[in-house]
């Protein structure tokens, strides 16, 4: 049977995570669907003992392959990999750590059949984030989503968990692979057909239960770095100084607001 489904994984220093994804993802979507879907992990040279795990799982008649990569880094180019060396037309990306919910799948595959593109989101009704998960990451999370509100209106460009149909990856040259925000990256550069909506697919954010986040500064200042060009790519300079003047006047306001707070507590 031809595969339609190409589920793309980044996976670095992720062999405890690589066995229950797998099973999860093939167990949630039962005999018939399993045959049309392929995971791929993405790994750059873990040497962890990714690559046996995987072999096993193929041995067990899964349809799960591992890419090494040993000259490139970084989570947005080994997304942009996958998809590349993807079979199937509807593409997903969802993280190796079960943070993005196996079980999911089936129905986010169906969300993905009526849109071109579908971004996982963790702000709907009756979904979340864990309550575990770091308070600092969580106001990592709130700035840098507030900084990507002139380029998409949709409600998590921050998320890992998205799909998309591979036709409208045809002028994927433009886009950056630097850095972890490759969803937004493609949201704002893609041609996506202008009559059709982004879908919405409502989820919860889990906790990551083995390894470690690899979330660092480097990967923040490369954000940065990411909203500045997108901005150029999307706005002319004037419109990009006025972001930026509201932005300023909205965070003094803040901070105002902060310290007049602070002084009628003292008096
Ligand atoms: N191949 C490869 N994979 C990577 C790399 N860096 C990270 N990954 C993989 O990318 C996935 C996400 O990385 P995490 O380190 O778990 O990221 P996070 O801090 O939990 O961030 C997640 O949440 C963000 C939203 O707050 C998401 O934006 C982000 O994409 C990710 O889903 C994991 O499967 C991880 O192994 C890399 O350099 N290379
Ligand atoms: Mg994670």
């Amino acid at each position: 049977m031809a595969i339609e489904n190409s589920i793309i994984v980044p996976a670095y220093h992720e062999k405890l995570n690589i066995r229950p994804l797998t099973t999860r993802v093939f167990a949630a979507l039962g005999n018939e669907d399993s045959k049309k879907t392929e995971i791929i992990f993405v790994d750059d040279n873990s040497k962890d003992g990714s690559v046996e795990e995987v072999q096993t799982l193929q041995k067990e008649g899964y349809n799960v392959s591992i890419i090494v990569r040993t000259a490139e880094r970084g989570l947005s180019s080994a997304v942009l990999r996958g998809f590349v060396e993807s079979n199937g037309e509807y593409l997903v990306c969802m993280d190796a750590d079960l943070q993005h919910p196996p079980e999911s799948i089936p129905d986010f595959l169906k969300t993905l059949r009526n849109h071109p593109f579908v971004i996982g989101t963790r702000y709907a009704a009756g979904v979340g984030i864990d309550k575990d998960w770091p308070l600092y990451r969580r106001v990592i999370s709130g700035g840098a989503r507030l900084l990507a509100l002139p380029l998409t209106s949709v409600s998590d460009p921050m998320s890992g968990y998205f799909g998309l149909h591979k036709k409208y990856l045809i002028n994927a040259k433009q886009v950056d692979a630097q850095g972890f925000k490759i969803a937004l990256e493609l949201l704002a550069k893609l041609p996506l057909p202008k009559d059709q909506t982004v879908g919405e697919f409502p989820y919860s954010f889990g906790v990551r239960t083995e390894g470690e986040s690899k979330l660092s500064s480097k990967v923040m200042i490369q954000y940065l770095a990411q909203l500045k060009d997108l901005y150029v790519y999307k706005f002319t300079w004037s419109t990009i100084i006025g972001f930026f003047l509201i932005f300023s006047i909205l965070i003094m306001t803040f901070i105002l607001e902060l310290l007049k707070g602070y002084h009628a507590s003292k008096n």
